[in-house]
């Protein structure tokens, strides 16, 4: 606290930074040891010319880190970004009549269109070239349902108030909306794509194209925040990684193979 500090006579001597052992900020803690000498030299008046050495959490409540405003912020403009661009979110939403487009893309991106197409294109396949790269897809599918189910269950953020929960076949986590599965999807099978199929340029625009505007539709629906579909792009980008690193061939899994070619 300042206060006017005064002499003897009871005239001011200028303002001086002083302790009241008595008086301490609600938000603080307890004094502790650190701050025990500064209470004892404040005297039974309570002032005193040495200012008290506050301990750690006490400095932190008074002045919130740097980290936590920065997070805070990005946090209320994420909110506040996601909330505008949720033009689809319903019928009667300023973009409402889109609606049944962006839904047409979330069903591109959903799992199961995934899951089934890879599987009924393994069936098919009659090239073990074809089978190795169909069966790592498949594995990265997998493990993209499940790092991402892990993470919702753990971060279990809630999706948008303005968000209609209509969605087509969803898993229990699917009630939480960080990392959106749709992004980490996309980024996930477009990334894998690009790398094992040869395509024209034009079609390899496309694909960056599609992910990209599944990533946004999200948003527009209303079905995640902005840091969402950020975060799950980030996420399905380093899971391919995770995929070309496991890469699974006849070599280092010949079983999974075998068992393949025998059904
Ligand atoms: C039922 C299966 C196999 C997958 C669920 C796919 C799904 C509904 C993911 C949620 O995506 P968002 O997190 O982008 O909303």
């Amino acid at each position: 606290r300042l206060s006017p500090r005064t002499d003897s006579g009871g005239k001011p001597r200028g303002t001086h930074l002083v302790s009241q052992s008595r008086s301490r900020p609600l938000l603080s803690p307890p004094l502790q040891d650190g701050c025990a000498e500064a209470e004892e030299a404040a005297g039974p008046g309570g002032l005193s010319l040495v200012p008290p050495s506050l301990p750690e959490e006490g400095r932190m409540d008074l002045n919130p880190s740097f980290l936590g405003i920065a997070l805070r912020s990005l946090l209320a403009i994420d909110l506040w970004l996601s909330k505008k661009l949720g033009v689809c979110a319903g019928e009667s939403s300023s973009w409402g009549s889109v609606r049944p487009l962006m839904k047409l893309l979330e069903i591109s991106g959903h799992g199961i269109t995934w899951l089934l197409g890879t599987l009924y294109c393994l069936c098919r396949s009659d090239s073990w070239a074809g089978r190795e790269v169909l069966m790592n897809l498949l594995f990265a599918l997998l493990l993209d349902l499940l790092v991402v189910a892990l993470i919702k269950g753990l971060v279990r953020r809630r999706r948008p108030a303005h968000n209609q929960m209509d969605m087509f076949v969803t898993l229990s986590v699917d009630k939480y909306s960080f990392p959106s599965g749709h992004a980490t999807r996309a980024s996930l099978v477009s990334r894998f794509i690009l790398k094992h199929l040869v395509l024209a340029i034009p079609l390899r625009v496309l694909v960056v194209l599609w992910a990209f505007i599944l990533g946004l539709s999200r948003v527009m629906l209303g079905r995640h925040n902005v840091t969402d579909v950020a975060f799950g792009f980030f996420l399905g980008y380093m899971q391919y990684s995770i995929v070309d690193y496991c890469w699974l061939s006849p070599h280092n899994a010949p079983v999974l193979f075998i068992l393949w070619n025998q059904q």
